[in-house]
């Protein structure tokens, strides 16, 4: 089904077929809300995978999907990984997540980011958002005029500011961890780094890198952004070598960093890997959970992506308590620790690293759906939101 042909059709919607293939598609989630506006064009959707550990938060994507059922199974893959991201960095929310479909170049307005608000506000509390790729913190300073349950915008609105500067940290501690456990020193320096994306976050990690020594190999689909790394490489009196879109997973390197789309990790790129680890920012790296044994057996050391990636998930979790960028960079250094008790873990139990840490998060949800046992007088967030 191509996406610009959603429109209401009784044939599907009276086939049972259809509607089973549905739930069954969504049999693990709480809830997926079809969002549809045709005077601003938006088309979203939004999945609430599971509320045990608290309302469900995640990032809104836009990108120009093929069809709707594209834009689904993203969307649900994105927000179960949301309930893996808060189980493991110990935050009481749960996962959810929204995509936009649009090409985020062409497709953009701030009406459309109001009409999304206002589809956010009517689920009253059940689902916070804010930035992920394809867009950015202005995006939502629009949407959070039509609601309250908005993260991540600017400071001077009274947000916590780009949630990118926490995640991008998250993937430098994520390498320094994986430096450590491949060979014995979290240096940065002198090992060279394969990233795939120089956007919010695939930038800000290839410039750490740049200032900390070490070898960057990059590619990205927009030369504005390799002409500005390049630039910013000169400026720090070093280079980047440049790849294509699709040399990156041949290049020999110490770690492949993939900071741009999900799936890259599959039948048809891991045995192109040349590097001794994947670490980065990306969600759902993995095509397949399987891929995680796979990468296992070839001496690939993964880092699963949503303990990597949870710094920004961190800085707009905390916000609801109050922005502090300190509580958020103290939260946000436990990457380093808690990916290093994986990667351990992982060794001891002849477990995959995907395995090791899906255990964590298994241990945390059934902690908590104890607690839910007991009877307490409210429920409610420990934080206020504001009216
Ligand atoms: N922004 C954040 O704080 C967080 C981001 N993530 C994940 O990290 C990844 C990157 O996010 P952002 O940097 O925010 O997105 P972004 O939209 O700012 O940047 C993505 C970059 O990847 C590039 N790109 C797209 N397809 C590509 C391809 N085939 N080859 C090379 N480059 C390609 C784009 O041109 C763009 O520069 C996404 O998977 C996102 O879900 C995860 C956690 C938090
Ligand atoms: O980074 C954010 O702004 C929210 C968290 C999120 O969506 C993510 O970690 O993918």
């Amino acid at each position: 089904m191509k996406w610009r042909d959603f429109t209401v059709n009784q044939q599907l919607v009276n086939n049972s077929q259809v509607e089973q293939d549905m739930f069954q598609k969504i049999v693990g989630h709480e809830q997926v809300v079809f969002c549809n506006d045709p005077a601003t064009g938006l088309q979203a959707i939004i999945a609430i995978h599971n509320t045990t550990l608290g309302p469900a938060l995640g990032g809104t994507r836009m990108y120009p999907y093929a069809s709707v059922d594209d834009a689904l199974d993203d969307v649900l893959r994105l927000s179960e990984g949301m309930t893996h991201k808060c189980a493991a960095a110990d935050i009481d929310f749960g996962g959810g997540k929204a995509v936009i479909i649009g090409d985020p170049k062409k497709d953009k307005s701030a009406a459309l980011f109001r009409a999304f608000g206002q589809f956010v506000d009517s689920l009253n509390g059940r689902f916070y958002t804010g930035t992920d790729m394809g867009t950015t913190m202005d995006d939502f300073v629009q949407a959070s005029k039509e609601t309250n349950f908005i993260n991540g915008i600017p400071e001077e609105y009274g947000g916590s500011g780009d949630s990118s500067v926490p995640t991008a940290q998250g993937v430098i501690y994520g390498l320094m961890a994986t430096n450590k456990f491949l060979f014995g020193s979290d240096h940065l320096h002198g090992r060279t780094y394969a990233i795939q994306g120089l956007g919010k976050v695939g930038y800000k990690v290839a410039e750490q890198l740049l200032q900390a020594g070490a070898k960057v190999i990059v590619t990205d689909i927009y030369e504005e952004v390799i002409q500005s790394i390049q630039t910013k490489a000169s400026e720090l009196g070093t280079t980047v070598t440049v790849v294509n879109s699709d040399e990156i997973y041949k290049v020999e390197a110490d770690i492949f960093v993939p900071c741009a789309m999900g799936g890259i990790v599959n039948d048809q790129t891991i045995p192109r890997l040349q590097v001794k680890a994947v670490v980065g920012s990306a969600n759902n790296q993995l095509k397949d959970n399987l891929h995680a044994k796979e990468l296992h057996d070839r001496g690939i050391l993964y880092a699963p992506d949503y303990i990597v990636n949870a710094g920004g998930l961190i800085q707009v979790a905390d916000e609801l308590y109050g922005p502090n960028k300190e509580r958020v960079l103290l939260k946000t250094k436990a990457i380093y620790q808690s990916l290093l008790e994986i990667y351990e873990q992982a060794n001891l139990d002849v477990i995959t690293t995907l395995e090791a840490a899906n255990r964590k998060c298994q241990n945390r949800l059934e902690q908590q759906l104890k607690r839910n046992n007991f009877f307490t007088r409210t429920r409610s967030p420990k934080w206020q939101i504001k009216e």
